[in-house]
């Protein structure tokens, strides 16, 4: 499949008749991302099959290849490309990791470093050096591992021993669930695993701490919540798993607010009958917004009017992942929307709510910057360049908002191969009413 270019601005597809679209999703980044991880440091080879191919996925593979992990490719089922053969290694030191601009190896992947002999550097993007680190860098020192570092933030050296003790430890996650499953990943292969206590204002994203505890659950590891900000994590060894990842129901977002913003029908290949994924979510999120969803074998079928989209305000604190997609919704609604809970989602891929407010204001749109939010106003848009800032999910807001609003000019639609390098044909199949298998398309 031919993805899109950095260098070419691409103008956002509208919709000329209501939706009528079976999609198929590739694999969910934070799914593979902690099946990657914990498969590097099991007891055995395992098997992830479907697992998502892209820049964040390909940045976690080179990261544990880089701390010692054998990963290979092995012949899948071809919808989604290879499968992945990961075969343990000793954590070795002595290499450097590029975190590109993924949250989840520039947190969880020093951890892992921790457990080597020798040092490890980290680094990222430009704008990877502005997000939120500091809880890395101490809760590594008060663990008793050396991290050299002018600031406390990328770019620093991890400097291993060869083991981390572990034991209590509170940490601030204001800032990002990531910091909670950082440690919990590590913690089974540390001495005295982990007795770990979020103190803080707020505690983002609860469901991807959710996640992380199932992962260890299903690979053996005695992990659990202790309290509402408190877990424990026991040492001990990390089981082999052969497993299939669910498809991103993040990225299924835009194809599912799609419907609110058309109208019509889009079926979604794959939908779990249970899932610690915050997409989960959508189906109630976008009943706000008058759509109805039901599931069906394995399917799950959102339907709306088309009609006028209504107000709503939302707490989003547990899915700031979804939040630009259902601030897009906003800006073509028809009363005011608010979405607050998602000061957090300031410290992304960029300030998506600086970002958001900023485009739809170019747009000609009523945004207003809230502390922890946006507020959006009925306003007339019209079309005009829609800035990705190298956010995958922003792009793809772009791309919500024109279906309705022509010449939606997003400047960098290639942002999306942080999580789903065929967004643009895989929309345009929607749009058309194709069933695209992206490993065809
Ligand atoms: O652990 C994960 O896989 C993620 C946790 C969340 O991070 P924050 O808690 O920083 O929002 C989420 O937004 C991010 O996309 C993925
Ligand atoms: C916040 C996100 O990513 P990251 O894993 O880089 O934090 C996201 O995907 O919305």
């Amino acid at each position: 499949m031919s993805h899109a270019d950095h260098s070419r601005p691409w103008t956002a597809p509208t919709a000329s008749a209501r939706l009528d679209a079976r999609v198929q999703l590739p694999g969910s980044k934070s799914l593979t991302n902690r099946a990657l991880l914990l498969a590097a440091l099991a007891d055995g080879p395992s098997t992830l099959h479907r697992p998502l191919r892209s820049r964040d996925a390909t940045i976690m593979v080179e990261g544990l290849r880089t701390l010692g992990a054998g990963i290979r490719e092995a012949p899948g089922d071809g919808a989604f490309g290879p499968d992945l053969v990961i075969e343990p290694g000793p954590v070795v030191g002595g290499g450097h990791v590029d975190c590109g601009l993924a949250g989840t190896a520039m947190r969880f992947l020093p951890f892992v470093a921790a457990l080597g002999d020798g040092p490890v550097s980290f680094d990222g993007d430009p704008h990877a050096r502005l997000r939120p680190m500091d809880q890395v860098v101490e809760a590594l020192r008060a663990l008793g591992v050396r991290v050299d570092a002018d600031e406390p933030r990328l770019p620093f050296t991890v400097l291993g021993a060869g083991g981390v003790r572990g034991g209590e430890l509170t940490i601030d996650a204001s800032a990002s669930s990531q910091f909670v499953s950082a440690l919990l990943l590590a913690a089974p292969r540390f001495d005295e695993g982990i007795t770990l206590r979020h103190e803080g204002e707020r505690l983002p994203s609860i469901p991807h701490i959710e996640m992380t505890l199932d992962a260890l659950r299903r690979r053996g590891v005695d992990a659990a919540a202790t309290g509402e900000a408190t877990w424990r994590v026991e040492p001990g060894p990390i089981a082999a798993l052969d497993e299939q990842i669910e498809p991103d129901l993040s990225n299924a977002a835009p194809f599912l607010a799609a419907v609110v913003a058309v109208g019509g029908r889009v079926v979604l290949d794959g939908w779990p009958l249970q899932t610690t994924q915050v997409g989960r979510m959508l189906p109630e999120l976008l009943h706000a917004f008058g759509a109805t969803s039901r599931v069906s074998r394995g399917t799950l079928i959102v339907e709306a009017s088309g009609g006028p989209i209504p107000g709503a305000t939302l707490d989003m604190h547990a899915a700031g992942e979804l939040s630009p997609t259902i601030v897009a919704l906003g800006a073509l609604a028809t009363a005011p929307v608010e979405v607050t809970g998602i000061g957090h989602t300031r410290g992304h891929e960029t300030d998506r709510i600086r970002a958001l407010v900023d485009d739809i204001t170019a747009l000609g749109g009523t945004a207003i910057e809230l502390p922890d939010g946006i507020r959006i106003e009925p306003a007339p848009l019209a079309g005009g360049p829609w800035g990705a800032y190298d956010d995958h999910r922003i792009a793809t807001a772009g791309a919500v908002i024109g279906l309705r609003v022509p010449g939606v000019e997003v400047d960098d639609i290639a942002a999306t191969a942080k999580t789903i390098p065929e967004f643009p044909e895989l929309w345009a199949a929607m749009l058309a009413g194709r069933d695209l298998d992206p490993a065809q398309g």
